[in-house]
């Protein structure tokens, strides 16, 4: 047993962890970050970049298809899923250096690779390491849920985490969930070849705006998904290649592969965080908008937290405790301007409040502004005109944004920088951005709330008509 002191233990070495060491370690702290899998965590190895990998090369057969309007003949792809496979690992190969042990140990940080668990408030151990910490960071992130459906205990089926050790494309595939794990995957295996059927309990992109939801599930059926709407799965039955699925609709779904994507649930398991008084609430760690738990030395940041589970998230929730972690100053965490994005194609993402949220916080004091992406001259060039922007305008503030469309995850940026430092609406129209570019939509909608204003306004024509009288 050998007994190791830091100022800052971070346990977990995702996008949240390895954030904050990082940052903590740069910055002088002495840093100890212990891992129990692999080094970055799910996004790395499991989700974000696996996942828009394989989106990549579906998008790549999809083009081959949509070519035909553009004078390129469209014909069907050949594609080798084990490839795709293949191109998967690669990229998560050439990102995994910067996640490295040998690279943060290269900062300064002392990496250790054991599971860790809380003896006391102050302590924890990790293998043959007894740690203790003036700040513990939880950074330990979440896995994919898995919910008692009857029978599924007994069937084979996918996650996730196993999606990406797949050699043979499904015949059919289907998808239990139609949130963003879902869809996303489930329009990458058509696009890749693969019949596909989604099945969802309630609404699919249901934490999105319904009427932008409802041009991605346009176009996705379009491509040839199935997708069952308000069909809970409630049984399933089969083995490896022939898969029976029955849903609250009274449908039998049968297809060779089943993915199950319903949601996360956080990684406390074994950790004994009674031993150090923090507290876990039905999603996540407990927290309070410092990211602190009820242990004050501790604190929950990332997917751990149970909010909202994003890596950019888990990176800005790394930026704000390490105020407080490393000069003892309060910080608090906001919610207001963290975007997300779905990246189905089209992309659907969103800022702050939807219209049906901004309408029920302000009422009639709400102004929604809308572009369509069918009058973007680049996105009409490139035939991608299947979009919408909306905004949401209070007392000449935007308070949230929905984009679907080409390159929303993109356009949402400017709408989370304009909401974070509540710019009006009057600075936003500064803004000058290249021709043609689909940016051009975000200026547009801002054009779109001062339209009315100057166009339709009979003082403007008024003022203009009497000094184009005295000029000379
Ligand atoms: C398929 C999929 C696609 C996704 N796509 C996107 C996307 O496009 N964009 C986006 O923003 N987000 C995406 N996400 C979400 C994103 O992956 C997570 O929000 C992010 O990884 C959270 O980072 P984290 O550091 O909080 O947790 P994690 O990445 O889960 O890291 C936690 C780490 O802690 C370790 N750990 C846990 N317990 C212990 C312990 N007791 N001792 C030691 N180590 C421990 C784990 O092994 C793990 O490595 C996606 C998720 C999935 C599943
Ligand atoms: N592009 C991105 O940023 C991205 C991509 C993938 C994942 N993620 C992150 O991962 C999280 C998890 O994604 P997810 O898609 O697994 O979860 P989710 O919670 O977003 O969606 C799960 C869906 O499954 C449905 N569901 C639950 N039980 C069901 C059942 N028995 N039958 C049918 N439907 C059922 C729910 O109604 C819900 O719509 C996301 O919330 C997000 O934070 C982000």
């Amino acid at each position: 047993m050998a007994e190791l002191k830091t100022d800052i233990l971070v346990i977990g070495a995702g996008s949240a962890g390895l954030s904050v060491a990082a940052g903590a370690v740069q910055m002088g702290a002495d840093v100890i970050l212990v891992e129990g899998r692999e080094m970055g965590g799910d996004c790395l190895n499991y989700g974000c970049v696996p996942s828009k990998a394989l989106i990549a090369a579906a998008a790549a057969a999809q083009t081959h298809r949509q070519s035909g309007p553009l004078g390129i003949a469209g014909h069907e792809p050949e594609i080798d899923y084990a490839k795709a496979q293949d191109h998967v690992a690669e990229v998560i190969a050439s990102i995994a250096p910067v996640d490295s042990e040998e690279r943060f140990e290269g900062l300064g940080v002392r990496v250790i690779r054991e599971w860790a668990e809380f003896i006391d408030d102050r302590r924890v151990q990790a293998g043959e390491y007894t740690i203790t910490a003036r700040r513990i960071v939880l950074a330990t992130g979440s896995s994919p849920l898995v919910p008692p459906i009857p029978g599924l205990d007994g069937a084979p089926y996918l996650t996730n985490e196993s999606l990406w050790k797949l050699r043979d494309r499904p015949d059919h595939l289907i998808v239990v969930g139609g949130g963003p794990i879902g869809m996303e995957m489930a329009q990458a295996h058509r696009r890749l070849g693969s019949a596909v059927t989604v099945v969802e309990g309630q609404r699919a992109f249901g934490k999105d705006d319904p009427e932008l939801a409802e041009i991605v599930l346009k176009k996705l059926r379009a491509e040839g998904i199935e997708i069952f709407e308000g069909a809970q799965a409630e049984a399933v039955r089969g083995e490896e290649g022939a898969i029976e699925l029955d849903t609250s609709d009274g449908r039998t779904i049968r297809g060779s592969h089943l993915l199950v994507a319903v949601g996360r649930q956080v990684n406390t398991d074994g950790m004994s965080l009674e031993k150090a008084g923090v507290e876990r609430t039905k999603s996540g760690i407990k927290v309070d908008a410092s990211m602190r738990t009820t242990n004050r030395r501790v604190y929950a940041i990332g997917d751990a937290a149970g909010g909202m589970q994003f890596t950019h998230v888990a990176g800005y929730h790394a930026g704000v405790i390490i105020r407080s972690l490393l000069f003892a100053l309060p910080a608090k965490t906001k919610t207001a301007h963290l975007p997300w994005c779905s990246y189905t194609r089209p992309e659907l993402a969103q800022v702050g409040l939807t219209e049906a949220q901004a309408r029920k916080e302000y009422g009639g004091r709400v102004e929604v502004f809308r572009f369509n992406y069918d009058e973007n001259d680049r996105a009409i060039a490139e035939r991608e005109t299947d979009g919408l922007i909306k905004i949401m305008v209070v007392s000449g503030r935007p308070v949230g944004a929905s984009i679907v469309g080409a390159q929303a995850g993109d356009l949402i940026g400017f709408w989370s920088l304009a909401i974070a430092n509540r710019f009006k609406m009057t600075q936003l129209a500064n803004m000058v951005v290249p021709y043609p570019t689909i940016s051009e939509v975000n200026k547009r909608v801002v054009g779109a709330y001062f339209s009315p204003r100057l166009f339709e306004n009979p003082t403007v024509k008024r003022i203009v008509r009497l000094v184009q009288r005295w000029i000379p």
